[in-house]
């Protein structure tokens, strides 16, 4: 069994009971408003740089001795000893019983050998696949590696799901100015076969390579689309007089067309995928913490091994932080202690997560993955029931775009919504308006949401414009709504890095507080094993008469109408 420390119950400790009465004293006596009255020291006091990135942490409802209390409570749970545990190779991943070394997935190759786990040099055998990699990659971006026409590629299509698919398509997008081969890549996800018609239509098979990305190999909706996308390359190939189909000409075309990512190299040779061309990774990186491993393999082709390299520079560079920072100034820990402090004592359920820049429009629902899956539990690592909610319903969509639909309800809603507000000083597309540059309209809306939510707007302010009486109410603000303002330089392969590894980090904060397992996902698995019985259940008059009442309605109704 492995060697961990039972969890500590947050809820019973003296830190926690401080923390009760402290909110109490917060909710009836602060507002941010009298707080920066108050204090005109207050934004240094709240402000910290973690590298490129200034986090302003002053418009949340906190003070010095919040911060106080929620640190003793970090202590208290041992978050110092889990974090050291975790990076030492420790099985923290007690209900699957494994190492979490995501940490190690961008160590520098000088750290060769420094890391023995499980009688495994994990430094040195994380560099023997970002070499491959990045050989591999040269090759199809150079045009030395062509599809079976002897065409260069001109299209990545990666086919996986959840950790195998977040990642990747988030990272793609969001740094889409550094695509730098004329290679794009299209990532195809869903078992619903809308998704890979719709991305496979505008494609020729002749210039395109599928990149198969599956941590177990097993996996439904990746089999399915990987299948399916053999079947589109065979046929399209064939059309064209590329092969004649021959089994000899299939598996060379399938040799030059498809490679395949996995822990499970046995399977991909069983799929037909030449085990040469598959690149591996390790069961102690959890899929959602995967997007730096080989995962990233198509990241590498569009953007190359520089660009990758940066961006493994920009987690390892948080890692060190993480490690070596004091709790008082270490960024990731105290944004999950304040996290903790709005889910456990003023009972948020939801944080929103707002960039304002469009390239990170898939940075939400990456981070959802990261966050729920890893911190969505109702017992802790040793089995026993937790005692206070856990995990926050992580949310967002890009600013501005969200104020024109949401923000209304974190406005003036009734709930207490704290956020993440991301905004970069530089503009990878610096335009003009006139005379105005436009990337300070977008700034100028970051400052104003983040101002509006924390000062609000007053019943008499309001009567100074003007407002008639009755409405007077439906225009006020209350103010008093927290956030976090995070400014980076500009949205560079570095910076993404260090706001994965900077998110990982705060994961795995609060997980230490809630004593979960913040690295297995059991949730998943009765859906899976449900679906696969069901599925039958379709044209089996057995298997449908164990289901429940309502799925054999619903069944007989698709059956119905079933063109
Ligand atoms: O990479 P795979 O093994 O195909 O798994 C893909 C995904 O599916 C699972 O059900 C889990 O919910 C995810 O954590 C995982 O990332």
């Amino acid at each position: 069994m492995p060697v961990v420390s039972a969890p500590v119950d947050a809820t019973q400790t003296p830190e926690w009971a401080a923390l009760v009465d402290h909110q109490k004293e917060i909710a009836a006596n602060f507002t941010l408003k009298k707080a920066f009255a108050d204090d005109p020291d207050r934004v240094s006091k709240f402000s910290h740089d973690m590298g490129e990135l200034h986090f302003d942490f002053s418009k949340n409802l906190i003070t010095e001795k919040t911060l106080k209390l929620l640190l003793d409570l970090a202590r208290a749970v041992h978050v110092e000893e889990r974090r050291d545990a975790m990076l030492a190779g420790e099985h923290v991943n007690t209900t699957e019983d494994r190492a979490v070394l995501h940490s190690a997935l961008r160590a520098p190759k000088s750290d060769r050998g420094s890391l023995m786990v499980d009688g495994q040099d994990v430094v040195g055998d994380v560099h023997d696949v970002l070499n491959r990699m990045y050989a591999f990659a040269d090759k199809v971006r150079s045009g030395v590696w062509t599809g079976v026409t002897g065409k260069k590629i001109e299209h990545v299509v990666s086919i996986g799901i959840g950790g195998s698919d977040l990642g990747p398509v988030m990272v793609y997008e969001g740094l889409k100015p550094f695509a730098n081969a004329g290679i794009d890549c299209t990532y195809v996800s869903n078992i619903d076969p809308n998704d890979i018609a719709e991305k496979l239509r505008p494609l020729d098979p002749e210039t395109t390579l599928m990149i198969v990305v599956s941590k177990t190999f097993t996996t439904l909706e990746t089999l399915t689309n990987a299948r399916e996308a053999k079947a589109w390359m065979l046929e399209g190939l064939e059309r064209k007089g590329a092969i004649d189909g021959s089994d000899a000409s299939c598996a060379d075309a399938i040799k030059k067309h498809f490679v395949a990512v996995s822990t499970a190299l046995d399977r991909v040779e069983e799929f037909g995928i030449d085990p040469e061309n598959a690149f591996g990774f390790w069961n102690w990186v959890g899929g959602r913490y995967s997007v730096d491993s080989a995962v990233g393999l198509s990241l590498i082709v569009a953007f190359g091994r520089e660009v990758f390299e940066e961006f493994l520079r920009g987690f390892h560079d948080v890692d060190v932080y993480f490690k070596e920072t004091p709790l008082e100034n270490n960024v990731p820990v105290l944004m999950g202690m304040i996290n903790v402090w709005y889910s456990n004592f003023w009972r948020t359920e939801t944080h929103a997560v707002l960039p304002y820049n469009q390239y990170m429009h898939r940075f939400p629902a990456y981070l959802q993955q990261l966050t729920m899956e890893s911190n969505g539990k109702s017992v802790r690592w040793d089995g026993s029931p937790v005692s206070c909610d856990t995990g926050e319903i992580f949310w967002g969509e890009p600013g501005t775009n969200g104020q024109h639909s949401f923000y209304q309800l974190i406005h003036q809603g009734t709930r207490m919504i704290p956020a993440d507000f991301i905004a970069f000083v530089n503009t990878e597309n610096p335009l003009k308006d006139g005379d105005q540059d436009t990337h300070e309209l977008l700034l100028g809306n970051f400052l104003a949401q983040t101002k509006a939510l924390a000062f609000g707007k007053t019943a008499d302010e309001v009567r100074a414009e003007g407002t008639p009486e009755p409405i007077v109410p439906a225009r006020c603000f209350a103010g008093n709504k927290p956030s976090t303002s995070i400014l980076g330089t500009a949205l560079t392969p570095h910076s993404l890095g260090a706001f994965v590894a900077l998110y990982e980090y705060i994961v795995f904060v609060e997980g230490t507080v809630w004593g979960v397992d913040s690295f297995d996902q059991w949730g998943v698995e009765l859906g899976k094993q449900l679906a696969r019985e069901i599925t039958v259940a379709f044209h089996d008059d057995e298997a449908l008469a164990e289901q429940d009442a309502s799925t054999q309605a619903l069944i007989a109704f698709y059956h119905e109408h079933r063109a």
